[in-house]
């Protein structure tokens, strides 16, 4: 731990091409044990763990589909514009019980939307085709048995397997489970993320109010990775701040062995003061340091038994960049959610931009109608991507794109 030359400084060696990286990332993360019963309110889009099968028929009656008249079709065969047919009114169906009167031969029953058909019937026709006269009912169309009519187990039959383990529980499938009478669902248990920002420079906005002193800044990583953790299917654990200190760093990793993964800021680079990679050799196994991208080379990721650490660079842009490209798709795999499938614009470059001959970059820009204006500023501007809506990925090899070529813009 102590050996380092440059006067405490270690450099670089080799760092990995970026989609290597993501894939040594991917093939060590799997999805993390354990259920819960979550009530629907926080069920959305939350993991299923076991499949549903329905416990009774969808709908569990013959439902009428239409407000107008439960009939015999076999009455109206002849009807049409020119000789109408007269059925007698026997009554009416309402939602929520059995119709009181059944329909039989030459008479008809006023029925409503999502009332059970009368015994007896075997049509329903719409209101707007008919004409009421009193207690009679005049039909001017034949009509076809079933017609506007949902039989019992049209949507659903009793048993069918209707959500299946792994399915992320949408506003659609909750709807589902909420018509057989469920409440709460069992789902997979999301992964506990520890977040650990280091600097003896930071401040903690919840616990330092005022000005910063000299040299003092607020943290700003923690709160853009607890964002987006959280909205990759992660229960975000916020730790104290971790001072520049093999100890500080020591406790802090005492207090997340609870966590799948542990996600770090600041102390990721070759500096004296980085500690972050030599807690990762000293607890587990490092499985590389150092990706060839720009924002966000000096980032790390390490396995200390079954948890994950992935130590992110400290400056801002660096950090929030790899929480979208790295970060995000980690923790959805750790969550078992589905990859998220990149959206993307096309779009024309509004100014040239430039890029590392040897990193992949991925470029911030906003889209300004049919262009694409780059809006990086450095890896340290907090403000790089709060103006972005994307990134233009400038491959390896490419250093330069000029104004007016069209770029595919990936979208955060
Ligand atoms: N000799 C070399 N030096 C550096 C290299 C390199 O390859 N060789 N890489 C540079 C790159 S690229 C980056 S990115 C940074 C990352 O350094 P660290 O991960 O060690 O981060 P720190 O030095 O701790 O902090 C960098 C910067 O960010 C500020 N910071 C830190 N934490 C926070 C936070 N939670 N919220 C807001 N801002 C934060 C910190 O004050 C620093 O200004 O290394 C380069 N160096
Ligand atoms: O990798 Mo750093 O993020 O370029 O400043």
């Amino acid at each position: 731990m102590s050996e380092r030359g440059f006067g405490g400084m270690r450099p670089f060696g080799a760092v990995l091409p970026f989609e290597h990286a993501r894939q040594v990332m991917l093939d060590a993360a799997g999805i993390v044990e354990g259920h819960e019963s979550v009530p629907f309110a926080s069920a959305s889009t939350r993991v299923l763990a076991e499949d549903v099968p329905a416990p009774f028929d969808v709908p569990g009656f013959d439902r009428s589909a239409m407000d107008g008249y439960a009939v015999r079709a076999s009455d109206l065969g002849g009807a049409s514009a020119e000789s109408p047919l007269w059925l007698a009114l026997a009554g009416r169906a309402r939602p929520g019980a059995l119709s009181p009167v059944s329909v039989r031969e030459g008479t008809c029953v006023d029925i409503a939307t999502g009332a059970p058909l009368p015994e007896g019937a075997d049509a329903v026709v719409m209101v707007e085709r008919t004409h009421r006269d009193g207690d009679r009912v005049r039909f001017t169309h034949p009509v076809m048995a079933r017609e506007h009519v949902s039989p019992r187990g049209n949507d659903v039959q009793a048993g069918a397997v209707v959500l299946r383990a792994g399915e992320v529980l949408t506003p659609a499938r909750l709807g589902v489970a909420a018509s057989f009478g469920l409440c709460s669902l069992v789902v997979r248990r999301k992964p506990v993320v520890a977040l650990i920002s280091s600097g003896d420079e930071l401040l903690d906005a919840g616990t330092d109010a005022g000005a910063p002193g000299p040299g003092q800044i607020y943290d700003a990583n923690r709160v853009m990775l607890a964002a987006v953790c959280a909205g990759s299917g992660a229960d975000v654990r916020l730790l104290p701040v971790v001072r520049d200190t093999l100890d500080h760093w020591r406790n802090a990793f005492d207090a997340a062995t609870h966590a799948d993964l542990i996600v770090c800021s600041g102390g990721s680079s070759v500096g004296e003061q980085d500690f972050g990679s030599d807690i990762l050799a000293e607890r587990g196994e490092m499985l590389f340091h150092g990706i060839a991208v720009k924002p966000g080379k000096p980032t790390a990721l390490a396995r200390i038994g079954s948890q994950l650490v992935l130590a992110m660079p400290g400056n801002p842009t660096s950090c929030l960049s790899n929480a979208y490209v790295l970060l995000r798709p980690l923790v959805r795999r750790l969550a078992g959610l589905p990859a998220l499938v990149p959206v993307t614009r096309d779009a024309a470059l509004a100014r040239a931009l430039t890029s590392p001959v040897d990193r992949l970059q991925f470029h911030p820009v906003r889209l300004d109608g049919d262009r694409a204006v780059p809006v990086f500023k450095g890896s340290g501007d907090v403000t790089s991507l709060s103006d972005a809506d994307g990134y233009v990925e400038v491959p390896v090899g490419v250093t330069r794109i000029e104004a007016g070529r069209r770029v595919v813009v990936t979208l955060y």
